[in-house]
Formats: C-alpha cells, structure tokens, sequence
C-alpha cells in the first residue's frame, strides 16, 4: 500500500538518531525549518554542551545550534510519537542501536537512512540492516538519504544537493519536502541499492585518493582514481542489480568527486595519514569520528569476491589496510596491471 501521510508536513514529528557531525547537522537543518527535532545522542558530555551551550562541541563544534533541538541520552524519549525518524548511527554500531530503538518506532514511520556503508559479514546495506531489525516497520517507508553533503558546510548553509531514494515515490517526495530548503536541493530517486553502493564505495576510494596524496602523488593521479574508481563502482553495481544511471548522479561520481578532493573528508585525511607511513590502527585510535571507507574497504572487497567483479582499487585499498601492504607497493601493483583496452570489461 503506498505511503500517505495523514497531517500537514509541517506537523511532522521528527527525530535523529546520532549525534555525529552529520546527525548534528541534519537536526539543525530540520530545526531551522522549524521541526521541533529531538535528538538522541550517546554522550553525556555532547547532549550537556547542546543543551547548555547550543553547540556540539565534540562533533560539529562553531556552529550555533536552534533551540528546536532537544538533545536526549534517551531512546524512548527522542523516538516516541515520531513520524520520521533519521537514523545516522555509524554503520558498526548501527544494527545494535535500531535493534534499542525497535521498540519505540511506530510501525507507520518514516525511516531515513543517512548513514554510508556495508556492514561486514552481512554485506547488508544501512537500509538493509534497518529493514532486517525494524521489522514491524513496512519496507516502503525506510528510505535514503545521501549526496555529497560535508556536515560542516550545511551547517553553514552552503548550497548543497542530495538525492532522497525510495521505493515508494510518495516517501521521497514526503521526505523530499522535509528536508529541502534555499541551500538543501533535494532530488528523489527511486533506487535506493545503487545510491548505497556509491555511498559505500566512494569511502574506499576517497581513502585510495588520500594515500595517492599522502605518497606526494598530484593531480593526474587523483583523476585516474576517480575515473577508474567510478568504474568499479558501477561494475559492483551492476552485479548487484543497481541502475548504471544512478552512478552518473549525486550519490555516485558527485559524493565521489567530493570525498576524493577534500580535504574537509574524514575519508581522504585518513587515507593521507596512510600514504605519510602511519598505521590503521595508530590512526584510528586518535579519531573521534568515523571514516566509514575503513569498514567499507573489507566489506566492499569480500562482496567483490562473492560477486567475482573486479575491483582492483579496493582490493588494493584492503590488502595496505589490513594485511600491511606497503602503499606505494599497492600503487605499483595497479600501474603495471596487464595492459588492456579502456572498455574492455564486461561491463563497458
Ligand atoms: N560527517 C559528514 O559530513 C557526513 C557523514 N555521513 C555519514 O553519517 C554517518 C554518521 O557519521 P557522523 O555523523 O559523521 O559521525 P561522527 O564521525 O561525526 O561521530 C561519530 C558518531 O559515532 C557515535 N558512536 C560512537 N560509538 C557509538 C556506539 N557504541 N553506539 C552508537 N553510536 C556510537 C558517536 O556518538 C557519534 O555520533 C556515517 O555513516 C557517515 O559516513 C554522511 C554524510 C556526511
Ligand atoms: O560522506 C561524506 C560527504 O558526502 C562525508 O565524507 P567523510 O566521511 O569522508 O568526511
């Protein structure tokens, strides 16, 4: 039965889950349409600093947060009587967290999924694991949300365009209209598989384009990675049923592009971290926030080899994080891949 919501949309009650960089920021752009938007964070320290001082000074710090948001340690309190709740726990914490918010979620919510990645072991997508845990919740009404979108800069209200995907369009255009301001473009898109494997995809090469960086490498090598990068992520799409089209837009090359060039990404700082001689682990222990790419680098890999599709990018990501091959070796090993047409891939 396809979605109809029974109130105005200016009467929707709403909810973030995640008091992250990106859930901070998500919350403060619904605020400032004037949703009264709680949000559930798990630290202390995070929901004082919201509440007293209007800043999450842990994870989105300098911006100046509306009085909308109620911050709450409390899954029943943010999540009871909501209509669309957006989840954006990171992706190893996810399936835990939707399982505590399970039941407070009335079954005809909204679900918006902001997070990036594939979880190990199951090679679910975000959306996947929700609809696998929140199962009382019809699947129509979990959807995503994903673009290139830096928290920081829509926090300050730069001009930012995303993509809404849905299975039913009557969820996207309802989340479409919630979310879209002058600065926050919204687009829908009814294919919500393939706007999750470039989610989770361009993480992996964002790191690989940090590594080329942090090896001293500039700016042709960076674009062979992008363009190629682009590739395998449209190979894996297409070996799990995406649409091809889905690649060319906002959820594939542009959060691509984004995360491969920026300095601002938490991805592509890790991967420089890696390409200048320092650790996973070392780098990992001294991060607060998530690089998803981290996570996304094993899942990504052993779904290429499930799927027998060639990524050779990722799995050169993989093989420098996590079986300690040297990066500058792992450059070598694909610049001197047997030579062969720029098409000649099943996947053209
Ligand atoms: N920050 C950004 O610019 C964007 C982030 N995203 C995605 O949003 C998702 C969330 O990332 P951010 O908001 O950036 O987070 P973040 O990296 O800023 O902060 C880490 C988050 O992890 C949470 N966390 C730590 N341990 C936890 C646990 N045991 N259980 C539950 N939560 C725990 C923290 O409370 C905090 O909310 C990621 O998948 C990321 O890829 C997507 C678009 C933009
Ligand atoms: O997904 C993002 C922007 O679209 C954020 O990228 P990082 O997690 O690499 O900072």
């Amino acid at each position: 039965m396809a979605y109809t919501l029974n109130k105005s949309i200016d009467e929707l009650q709403v909810a973030v889950v995640g008091g992250g960089s990106w859930g901070t920021a998500l919350a403060q752009l619904l605020a400032s349409k004037g949703y009264k938007t709680s949000l559930w964070v798990l630290e202390e320290e995070v929901a004082e600093s919201i509440a007293k001082e209007r800043e999450n000074k842990v994870f989105l710090p300098d911006i100046k947060l509306s009085e909308n948001i109620t911050p709450t340690l409390d899954l029943e309190e943010a999540l009871k009587d909501k209509d669309m709740i957006v989840s954006v726990v990171p992706s190893e914490w996810l399936r835990e967290t939707a399982l505590k918010m399970k039941p407070f979620i009335k079954p005809e919510t909204l679900v918006v999924s902001a997070t990036k990645g594939i979880e190990i072991g199951t090679r679910l997508t975000m959306s996947g694991i929700l609809r696998e845990t929140l199962t009382h919740v019809p699947q129509e009404n979990i959807c995503v949300i994903s673009g290139p979108s830096f928290a920081k800069e829509v926090a300050r209200g730069m001009p930012t365009v995303v993509t809404v995907a849905a299975s039913d369009p009557d969820v996207a255009l309802t989340v479409q209209e919630a979310f879209a301001t002058p600065y926050f473009r919204v687009y829908t898109n009814t294919d919500l598989l393939g706007v999750e494997v470039g989610g989770a995809v361009k993480n992996v090469m964002a790191i690989a384009s940090g590594i080329c960086e942090g090896l001293g490498f500039g700016a042709n090598t960076r674009a062979a990675l992008i363009t190629r990068g682009l590739n395998e992520m449209r190979r894996l799409g297409r070996a799990m049923g995406a649409k091809q089209k889905t690649f060319s837009g906002l959820a594939g090359v542009g959060d691509l592009v984004l995360t491969c060039t920026a300095d601002l990404s938490r991805n592509y700082t890790f991967g420089k971290k890696i390409g200048q001689g320092m650790k996973r682990e070392e780098i990992l222990s001294k991060m607060r926030m998530v690089a998803e790419g981290v996570r996304s680098s094993k899942s990504v890999y052993n779904l290429s080899i499930e799927l027998d599709v060639e990524m050779p990018i990722v799995e050169q990501t993989y093989k420098v994080l996590y079986e300690d091959e040297d990066p500058a070796k792992a450059l070598f090993n694909l610049m001197t891949r047997k030579l062969r047409d720029e098409h000649d891939d099943q996947y053209g």
